[in-house]
């Protein structure tokens, strides 16, 4: 059964960009085009959730191990692949693979049939965990707290039943779920934290963890056992490295277990059948490893992937997978028979092992006291020899032999001196290549430090141009609705003004109403009190016709009278005509009995009356009603301008939104650009550091050694002193020194370059936050919401203390010249009332044209405003980068400085000395008052 190999792949962080891989979606994958392509068996995706990830690929595994098979998960990928992520997860919400498995087997423990093809009742189920980690060729116990004596550490040894173990490794048995991920997470918090030159140690220690089941299954006398193994492989990145140079740059141990493992699984995938020989011995993770690599173990492998990497890692990782789906393994069910048969032949192999000399394996944690304790062991067999000897021999014998062993003491005595000068060299050698190694090391460091300036500086311009073009498209929106409100505004005046007129006119009509109605009273009290004088002189009127009736009766009467007394007609008499006459007029002015009511004028009067009358009030009513449409015409039209506006403002509310989020991203980016930046420059100090401190040290060791050398070797060659090493080594020293101040020079060349290109960075930066303030300083203009318009700008500033003096003192000269500026600003606007509270009273008595000036000229004092405080910070930016390459190149020279003149100074003393003087230059005198120059002569 060969090793399942499945794949998952690592979300992508913000600073990774995108992904170089090569994946199909058959779950092949290539470290590049045309390069070797791996297939895995399944290949989960980035937002694959580790839940799906135990579903899918390793719930089945734990259905093996209850049914009595040994399983294995291997968890490796480079680092930072997301291995740690795998096994242990992030948070509670997020647990890691071991926690569900803990959890899935108790759930599954409980349940009445727990393997449901066999249908075998489980009985007295025992779980216990037991955890190791394999860092630097040490086994460290991470179950127990590590005790005082051997700090956890652990020999490996090997018997029949347990087959190679950590030796006295601690077993916990758990009873549940909780229980176990406790002790899984205090095991974890256990491992070591140590950071090398070489990584932290997490990068290159594996972690062993073994869930052991023991159950009885059915009628079984024997109980089943099985195990769960799941490792943490070290990164992977070191696979596509050259061994051998692993191993010379780190030390002989620290990548051991990642090269045998390499080596092992080669091996393995290379011979698939069963009577294979491989060689396990050469690191303790590959021995603790063997039976779950090509073993009695059902294992699948687990590769964390990272979707952007170097692809020389990448391959190396890939041909890894492809040598463990090649590795064939063994797994059966470990029933009480399989146990024994296993126990059986493990046992005679141990056997066989301790009959040839070479077992049972046993390696101890520190090497060095075997070496001693074989030295010792040999000097014991020694003397117990001689003793022997004495007692068989006579004096003479024992003469000879006492001087043989004083002699043996001696020549072991030159031996050890001899291997002790030999290490020296040794060391000297490796140091040497060690510091080239290292120098190489921190160039190769400091390049890439250049390289991801570049990329810095790129990211840099793209956000600065994105932050420009989104400026000047908010520049523009705003601008336009600007206008737009001063449109609006004129609009607001001509229609307020007219209002005003109405309102004008509707107080005259009302007042002219008003007057009206007062003589409407005035002329109605007139009207009654002439009806009342009418009805009066109508009565008299009456009367006095009557009373003239009366008169004209007796007058009539008197006439008849006289025509009778005349003898005349009394009937055709002059006053019967006369009588007629007047009873005519009395009947006609007194018959009708007119009423004051009746006295109305006819319709021509009375359309003449209202004609006069209500004239004016009627055309007023028109007048009135013509406005009225033409109001509510202008207000429904404003309505629908107001709403548009309303709709576009908040439009662009939202693409000032859109644009701000896009800001708090690129705010985002810079503040991430500017922690790696530290975090670069940091390492690069202190490779820089690391490396002089190095250059140092090995200088100096070497010319302590070599002055050794030429003295031991000088003693020797006394004789001949024109061969004298001394003159030789002194040659190779000055060289020496020339070849470390070129490379010095080089050095602080390059660090200089380097400056130069932070200095430049800085700058690009500091006019990224101008634009980014300016962009800040228009919407805030523009009223939109503080909250929407993401950090301030002054969160972003450059923590390093210098820069941030210089730019405070910078910026709160430039604050001062803004205040000033926009108190100038306010001052105009008071005395042009622009402020917001006045307009509206000041539109009500400003002219129209006058609106439109003051826009033009509320538009021209922001510009001049925002020009002149983008003209103050851009040379505001531009002192301080000079400002601080200028300090960078004054702390250089410094430094130049310092450095030349300890070494003028040590040179000086130097000669001083060759000439026999004192380091005051006082000339040195023997006892006798010779100059010692002399008698050195
Ligand atoms: N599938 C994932 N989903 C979300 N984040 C992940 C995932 N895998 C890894 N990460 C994140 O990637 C980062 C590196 O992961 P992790 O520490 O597990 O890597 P590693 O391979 O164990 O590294 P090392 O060998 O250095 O310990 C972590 O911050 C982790 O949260």
């Amino acid at each position: 059964m060969n090793i399942d190999v499945v794949g998952r792949m690592r979300p992508m962080t913000r600073v990774e960009g995108a992904t170089n891989l090569l994946v199909e979606a058959n779950g092949r994958v290539a470290a590049h085009a045309g390069g070797p392509y791996f297939g895995f068996q399944t290949l989960h995706s980035s937002n694959t959730s580790t839940y799906d990830v135990f579903k899918t690929s390793v719930e089945a595994l734990l259905d093996l191990y209850l049914a009595g098979y040994n399983v294995c998960l291997l968890i490796g990928g480079e680092s930072g692949a997301g291995k740690s992520y795998n096994m242990v997860g992030e948070t509670n919400n997020r647990p890691g693979l071991v926690q569900m498995v803990l959890d899935h087997l108790f759930a599954k423990l409980s349940e009445e049939r727990y393997h449901p093809q066999t249908r075998m009742s489980k009985q007295d189920p025992e779980v216990t965990m037991e955890m190791v980690e394999v860092y630097n060729e040490l086994v460290k116990d991470l179950m127990s707290a590590p005790h005082a004596l051997n700090m956890g550490l652990l020999d490996i040894t090997e018997s029949a039943v347990k087959g190679v173990h950590a030796k006295n490794a601690t077993t916990t048995r758990v009873s549940n779920a909780s229980m176990g991920g406790t002790y899984f997470r205090n095991a974890w918090g256990r491992r070591t934290e140590a950071t090398t030159d070489h990584g932290p140690a997490s990068q290159n220690a594996a972690i062993i963890l073994h869930i052991d089941l023991c159950v009885k299954v059915g009628d079984n006398p024997q109980p089943y056992k099985s195990r769960f193994t799941i490792v943490e492989l070290p990164g992977l990145e070191k696979l596509s490295a050259d061994p051998t140079q692993v191993q010379l740059r780190e030390g002989p141990k620290l990548s051991k277990a990642l090269i045998a493992l390499s080596q092992v699984t080669t091996s393995l995938a290379n011979h698939p059948f069963p009577d294979r020989v491989i060689h396990y011995g050469d690191s303790k993770l590959t021995q603790l490893l063997q039976e779950q690599l090509g073993g009695n173990f059902k294992t699948r492998a687990l590769i964390c992937l990272k979707a952007k990497t170097d692809p020389d890692i990448s391959n190396g990782v890939l041909k890894f997978c492809t040598n463990l789906s090649h590795i064939r393994n063994f797994p059966i069910v470990n029933d009480g028979l399989a146990q024994g048969l296993l126990v059986q032949k493990e046992a005679r192999i141990l056997e066989h092992k301790q009959q040839s000399g070479s077992g049972p394996v046993h390696f101890s944690s520190t090497t060095a006291p075997v070496y001693n304790d074989t030295g010792e062991e040999i000097r014991r067999l020694q003397t117990e020899n001689i003793t022997v000897k004495y007692d068989d021999s006579g004096d003479d014998l024992r003469r000879l032999q006492t001087e043989n062993l004083v002699l043996k003491d001696q020549n072991e005595r030159l031996q050890l001196r001899l291997d002790r000068l030999q290490n020296k060299f040794g060391d000297i050698a490796n140091t040497r290549t060690d510091l080239s190694q290292q120098l190489l090391l921190s160039e190769e460091e400091k390049l890439k430090v250049s390289q991801s300036l570049v990329d810095i500086q790129i990211e840099n311009n793209k956000i600065r141009e994105e932050a420009e073009a989104a400026k000047f498209e908010l520049t523009n929106k705003i601008i336009l609705l600007e206008n737009h409100v001063l449109e609006l505004e004129a609009e607001r005046d001509k229609h307020k003004k007219s209002a005003t007129y109405a309102k004008e006119r509707l107080a005259e009509v009302e007042k002219d109403r008003k007057d009206l109605a007062d003589e409407y009273v005035v002329l109605k009290t007139n009207y009654l009190a002439l009806t009342k004088e009418h009805q009066k002189e109508l009565a008299r009127n009456e009367e006095l016709a009557i009373e003239l009736l009366n008169l004209v009766n007796n007058k009539a009467a008197l006439m008849r009278q006289v025509a009778i007394l005349t003898n005349g007609d009394p009937e055709t008499s002059e006053a019967n005509s006369e009588i007629d006459r007047i009873r005519a007029l009395v009947a006609k002015n007194s018959g009708g009995k007119i009423k004051a009511g009746d006295i109305i004028g006819n319709q021509t009067d009375r359309d003449h009356v209202e004609q006069t009358l209500f004239a004016n009030r009627k055309k007023y009513d028109i007048e009135i009603e013509r406005m009225r449409r033409e109001l509510a015409d202008e207000n429904k039209k404003m309505e629908h301008r107001l709403t548009a506006v309303m709709k576009e403002l908040a439009e662009n509310r939202n693409l000032a939104r859109e644009r701000q989020q896009k800001i708090s991203e690129l705010n985002a980016k810079l503040i991430t650009i500017r922690g790696e930046k530290e975090s670069l420059q940091t390492q690069l100090n202190r490779l820089q550091h690391k490396a002089k401190d190095l250059g140092e040290d090995f200088r100096a060791r070497l010319i302590k050694y070599v002055e050794d050398i030429a003295e031991f070797v000088d003693k020797g060659q006394a004789n001949h002193p024109q061969n004298r090493l001394r003159d030789y080594c002194d040659g190779m020293l000055k060289d020496i020194r020339r070849s470390h101040k070129e490379r010095e020079a080089q050095l602080s060349e390059a660090a200089r370059g380097y400056k130069e290109r932070m200095a430049k960075t800085i700058h690009s930066y500091e006019a990224l936050l101008i634009a980014y303030r300016n962009l800040r300083q228009t919407c805030e203009a523009r009223g939109f919401d503080k909250a929407d318009l993401g950090p301030d700008e002054y969160e972003m500033k450059l923590s390093d203390s210098e820069i941030q003096s210089a730019h405070m003192k910078e910026l709160d000269r430039v604050k001062s010249e803004l205040a000033r500026t926009k108190n100038e600003t306010d001052t105009l606007k008071m005395r042009y009332g622009l402020f917001g509270e006045d307009k509206d009273t000041m539109a009500e008595i400003t002219v129209a044209g006058k609106s439109d000036i003051w826009g033009a000229m509320r538009k021209q004092l922001r510009e001049f405003t925002l020009n002149t405080q983008q003209q103050l910070e851009q040379e505001r930016a531009r002192l301080l980068s000079e400002n601080s390459v200028l300090k960078e190149q004054l702390r250089e020279s410094q430094q130049y400085i310092d450095g030349h003149l300890v070494r003028y100074k040590q040179e000086v003393v130097r000669l001083r000395k060759m000439l026999g003087m004192n380091e005051d230059g006082v000339i040195l005198t023997d006892r006798v008052g010779r100059s010692l120059r002399t008698r050195r002569r």
